[in-house]
């Protein structure tokens, strides 16, 4: 089954999410949410706790099944072609996931088994995206001994394993220290630009938003602005984003 688009200059969206509607026992979170990430792009989904975020990550990696309107990863669509579409998406989760008593070594080649890579193929993957998030020296060390952020850097490298199109970030610097995330802010945006790959990046953190990003709010389940920050401003008559939030959601973003 191919993409709906073939050519490189005519590649699918990354992401595209289509009318979107998800409710807990009749308790609607989700409502009419569309938004596309294009390839290669960095998009902050911007929101509260209790925005919707996690929900919608939910539904683009089917931990939860969506019913109403479509997720399309890379031109798959998820309810038709999700083994394809999830072969397309790398996902580092809000709760960290890696095994704490195995080396940085062992995690990755373990992950790279489970997408159906031989070994030697895997080892080499996992040096190339190890280096790339600057823990070479790391590899044979149990993860248990490294800090938070570096444990962050290794699921993002474990996320990049199988050279997805798009990767999911959920709240990737919770439990970080200033340092270690603004250094994982800007890891982010270097590998989105180096590798081409889509990053959706979700937060409720206003500092992690770069002046050039595109941000996406999100807010109460519903899509409140989508564009670049300039763009947001200017349609909000504000000078900063925070303010454009607080305009667009009527508070804080915690
Ligand atoms: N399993 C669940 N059952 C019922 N309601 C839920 C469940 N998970 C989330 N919710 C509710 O759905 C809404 C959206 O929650 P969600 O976790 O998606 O938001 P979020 O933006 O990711 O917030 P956070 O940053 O706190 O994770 C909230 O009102 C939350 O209370």
């Amino acid at each position: 089954m191919k993409p709906s688009a073939h050519t490189h200059s005519d590649s699918p969206p990354a992401l595209n999410v289509r009318d979107l509607g998800f409710s807990y026992s009749g308790k609607p979170v989700l409502k009419d949410v569309s938004f596309t990430l294009g390839a290669g792009e960095l998009v902050i989904l911007l929101g509260a706790n209790g925005a919707g975020k996690t929900t919608l990550f939910s539904l683009i990696t089917r931990l939860y099944d969506h019913r109403q309107g479509h997720i399309e990863i890379g031109g798959f669509n998820l309810r038709q072609h999700s083994v394809q579409a999830h072969a397309q998406m790398g996902v580092v989760f809000q709760q960290p996931t890696l095994d704490l008593d195995l080396t940085v070594k062992q995690n990755l080649v373990y992950h790279a088994a489970l997408h159906g890579m031989n070994r030697r193929v895997a080892r080499e993957r996992a040096m190339q995206q190890i280096s790339r998030v600057g823990l070479r020296d790391s590899l044979n060390e149990r993860v248990r001994h490294l800090s938070g952020g570096q444990r962050r850097r290794v699921e993002i490298a474990r996320g990049l394993l199988h050279q997805p199109r798009l990767l999911l970030l959920d709240e990737p610097t919770v439990g970080l220290d200033i340092a270690s995330r603004r250094a994982l802010v800007e890891h982010v945006h270097q590998l989105c630009a180096d590798q081409g790959v889509a990053v959706l990046w979700a937060t409720h953190l206003i500092d992690e938003v770069y002046p050039q990003d595109r941000v996406i709010v999100l807010d109460k389940g519903r899509v409140r602005a989508n564009g670049s920050v300039s763009e947001i401003n200017a349609q909000q008559a504000t000078d900063t984003i925070g303010q454009a939030f607080d305009r667009l959601t009527g508070g804080e973003p915690g």
